[in-house]
């Protein structure tokens, strides 16, 4: 059995790690266990717990305010310490946060192998997103497997030189999730209730969902967000929903501009299966986040991205996704397109893959034990 310790902290890696934790949990090849950083302490723990993942090693480690820097060592530190106290063969880290670049580098520096979920995304840009392509540059370092969501994600692994044998296309564990959440939700009215509340309190009017929460969106260009949204609102086009990251920049900043606008309501975070609730029943989507770019695709939802960069161009080149950026007009231009055209449900893209990616990578880690794996996926987009 080889032992597999798990180490994040945030919404969106409980999110995607949940579906491939559960997998290899049902699998008696591996031992795993999960170490929980608390980086996002109340979002990470809702979402883990519609999964029903217990951790078995939460850290206490955010203090309101802390520098990056602070944090970093911190959470080095933890994971560290955590890691002998679990003493596992593997490591598994995702994505790009700073948990899990710790976690990374704290194995690294006790020399175990370490597996990188959602492997090879790239921006180009160090400072968008910032600080997070730079983490996931500096965990592609260590890492030793890489799983690549797409072809283009691949591609950007070997184009910095890593070993192709290490690198493999699984799709993103994201739209297991999904589709997890997804057949719960139809079998279960109780699940995702103040999605459902939420959604029947827009009426008639087509549902915008938007968040906001990145650190390179704050200041000024959440300004501009916040200007258009008005905008798009005062037009009586649509009814904006908009769940508030708890970040207290980003709250301010939300708040002190549009609480009190029409036609936009401000909301807690979500549940993810409230969250897909809304997404399900929204004609467009306005975010930086990058899940949401990958979720609302599938959900044949189209989304603005409003960001200057993004990494997941697969959407942009699928027709799912337009890249608009922080200026009012833009943004008020794309959406009143939108809403402009006939509602009615798009058929779903998979521009990320379909289903499946967690089977793949817990496939690939158990082979990984006795040989370097080299399996090809016909059925994920070229
Ligand atoms: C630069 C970048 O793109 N980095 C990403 C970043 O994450 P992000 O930008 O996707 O983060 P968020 O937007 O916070 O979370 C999104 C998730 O949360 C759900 N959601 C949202 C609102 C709500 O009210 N209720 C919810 O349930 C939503 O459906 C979605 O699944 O870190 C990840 C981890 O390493 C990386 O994978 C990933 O590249």
């Amino acid at each position: 059995m080889a032992r597999i310790m798990f180490i994040f902290g945030t919404r969106p890696e409980a999110i995607k790690l949940a579906p491939l934790i559960l997998a290899m949990r049902d699998d008696i090849r591996f031992d795993v266990s999960v170490c929980f950083t608390g980086q996002h302490r109340d979002l990470a723990c809702a979402a883990l717990q519609l999964f029903g993942i217990v951790a078995d090693h939460a850290l206490d480690l955010m203090v309101e305010g802390q520098p990056l820097d602070i944090l970093f060592g911190r959470l080095l530190a933890e994971t560290g310490a955590a890691i002998d106290r679990i003493a596992p063969d593997q490591v598994i880290v995702q994505g790009d946060t700073a948990s899990a670049l710790a976690g990374a580098l704290a194995a690294h520096y006790r020399q175990l192998p370490v597996a990188h979920v959602e492997a090879g995304l790239r921006s180009g840009s160090l400072d968008h997103p910032w600080p997070e392509e730079a983490h996931r540059r500096m965990i592609a370092t260590v890492a030793g497997l890489h799983f690549a969501p797409t072809r283009r994600a691949v591609q950007a692994l070997l184009d910095e030189n890593v070993p192709a044998a290490r690198v493999h296309l699984t799709g993103n564990t994201v739209i297991d999730a999904l589709e997890q959440m997804r057949d719960r939700l139809r079998g279960d009215p109780s699940l995702g209730a103040r999605g459902r509340d939420l959604v029947a309190g827009a009426g008639d009017r087509p549902i915008v969902l938007t968040t906001c929460h990145r650190r390179e969106t704050l200041g000024e260009p959440l300004a501009g967000i916040t200007m258009a949204l008005r905008a798009i609102a005062a037009r009586g086009a649509a009814h904006i929903l908009m769940p508030v990251h708890p970040a207290p920049e980003v709250r301010r900043i939300i708040t002190d501009r549009l609480a009190d606008a029409p036609g936009i309501r401000l909301v807690e975070p979500l549940d993810y299966a409230s969250l897909l609730h809304v997404l399900d029943s929204a004609r467009l989507v306005l975010t930086d986040s990058g899940g949401l770019q990958e979720e609302a695709p599938a959900m044949g939802v189209p989304v603005l991205i409003l960001r200057e960069t993004t990494e997941r161009t697969e959407a942009i080149d699928a027709g799912a996704a337009e890249l608009v950026g922080r200026a009012p007009e833009r943004i008020i231009a794309a959406a009143m397109r939108h809403l402009g055209q006939p509602g009615g449900k798009r058929a779903p893209l998979y521009p990320f893959g379909t289903a499946g990616a967690a089977r793949r990578i817990s496939e690939l880690l158990a082979a990984a034990r006795t040989r370097s794996p080299e399996p090809a996926y016909a059925d994920l987009p070229a």
